[in-house]
């Protein structure tokens, strides 16, 4: 008797998609995990509360309190999730020891560890430099502060990160995307919006003069549209970084809640790239005031995926996940989302692309509003459950099981 793997992937094959490729596309596509699911984006510093317009709700048990923990949380959740994966950190994690370290003079031995851990684990890593939840962000500004010497600090610390992200590269040999996203804004209306962006801009120059390797680093710029206690005007919005990215060759970083509620980074992607080489994509979702709900399988997901695959970006946009909750089991919406990032993506690669093509070119759309239909019923399960079990990590349903184990043998044990 047929599996039910062989009977699915005759009904796509008859549909002209092939499955197999389609597994070994999604082999090379990886995603990257953020670091800072697993602790409420709390860092190891214990410089101050999460600022910087981002909240974390919940109190659910078992948060990371140390990098160790936080380690085997990440462990634990890579080992639930089929397909390539990297690890994105930000600058709030490094482990200096007992040494107490400026956030401008942080170096590459600091993040030792977390090379070591990369090494043993074959994940490339990626970075962040951390403008927020420290007491040089003044009034809510950094590099676009009206004052010099908190200008000069934050750019310090982004050269810092520049370097710690050229020593990951070099390491791992493989290239790390850094991502600078700069919270700076206004609650109330400013008189003046053009000084801000001016000093950003300066700054930002300033970081990206310094020369690095680039097979070892490239760097990102994340625009948004508002943060909570800077409503009303954020330094580096989209149309800012839009610009400076073009121009400077930079990677334009799109966040999935840094927009209007109607908006979808879906529709920019080939937009931007057609003016930006790369994308660097933070897979989130917005609801109403919050940027970072957990990831779930909804329209959006399914087309940010259908662009990537159907415009062969595999290699010009670069995966990131940018959520985090604390109300519910960590582990558990770390996966969730994760999962389902990998999954949209498998189902974006068995779309039978050529028949929806074909018939939109022709000019026949109403045969190809009946393909999209059609898709949504196919038995894609069989087609996802295979690409797990051949990855080895849990089919179906049975991760939420293994969550739970470690929930009671780990998590619950943290006070
Ligand atoms: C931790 C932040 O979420 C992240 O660095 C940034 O990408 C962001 O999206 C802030 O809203
Ligand atoms: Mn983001």
């Amino acid at each position: 008797m047929a599996s039910m793997f062989d009977s699915a992937k005759q009904v796509y094959g008859e549909l002209g998609v092939d499955v197999e490729a389609a597994f070994k596309r999604l082999d090379q596509i990886a995603v990257s995990l953020h670091c800072w699911q697993g602790d409420d984006v709390a860092g190891f510093e214990n410089s101050g509360a999460l600022d910087g317009g981002i909240q974390v709700t919940g109190n659910y048990p078992g948060r990371a309190r140390n990098a160790e923990e936080l380690r085997s949380d990440i462990d634990e959740v890579l080992s639930l999730i089929p397909g390539k994966k990297r690890l994105n950190l930000h600058a709030l994690y490094a482990e200096p020891g007992k040494e107490k370290v400026s956030r401008d003079e942080i170096r590459p031995e600091h993040f030792a560890n977390w090379i070591a851990w990369a090494k043993k684990n074959n994940v490339g890593l990626d970075f962040n430099p951390s403008f927020f939840s420290h007491p040089m962000m003044k009034d809510g500004f950094t590099l676009s502060s009206p004052d010099a010497e908190v200008r000069k600090f934050w750019i310090r610390h982004g050269i810092a990160c520049r370097k710690i992200a050229e020593a990951f590269g070099r390491e791992l040999g493989d290239t790390c995307i850094t991502n600078f996203w700069v919270p700076d804004g206004y609650k109330d209306i400013p008189f003046d919006r053009l000084a801000p962006r001016e000093r950003l801009r300066d700054s930002l120059d300033e970081i990206f003069a310094v020369e690095i390797d680039q097979n070892c680093n490239r760097d990102a710029v994340e625009s948004k549209l508002f943060g909570i206690g800077a409503e009303s005007c954020t330094v580096g919005s989209h149309e800012f970084y839009m610009g400076y990215a073009a121009r400077n060759k930079k990677l334009l970083c799109l966040d999935a809640g840094h927009f209007h509620p109607t908006e979808v980074i879906s529709d920019k992607l080939t937009s931007c790239l057609m003016f930006v080489d790369e994308v660097l994509l933070h897979v989130s979702r917005g609801v109403r005031w919050d940027s970072d709900h957990v990831v779930i399988m909804n329209e959006e997901l399914k087309a940010i995926a259908e662009e990537v695959i159907r415009h062969n970006y595999d290699k010009r946009v670069h995966i990131g996940l940018d959520y985090f909750d604390a109300s519910i089991n960590r582990i558990m919406a770390w996966t969730i989302g994760a999962r389902n990032m990998s999954k949209a993506l498998l189902m974006a690669l068995v779309e039978p692309a050529k028949q929806l093509r074909d018939a939109e070119n022709s000019g026949d759309f109403s045969t190809r509003l009946a393909l999209m239909e059609e898709i949504k019923t196919l038995p894609f399960a069989p087609i996802w459950n295979e690409y797990c079990e051949r990855h080895n990590v849990p089919v179906g349903t049975a991760w939420i099981e293994e969550v739970k184990r470690y929930e009671k043998s780990v998590l619950a044990k943290r006070a």
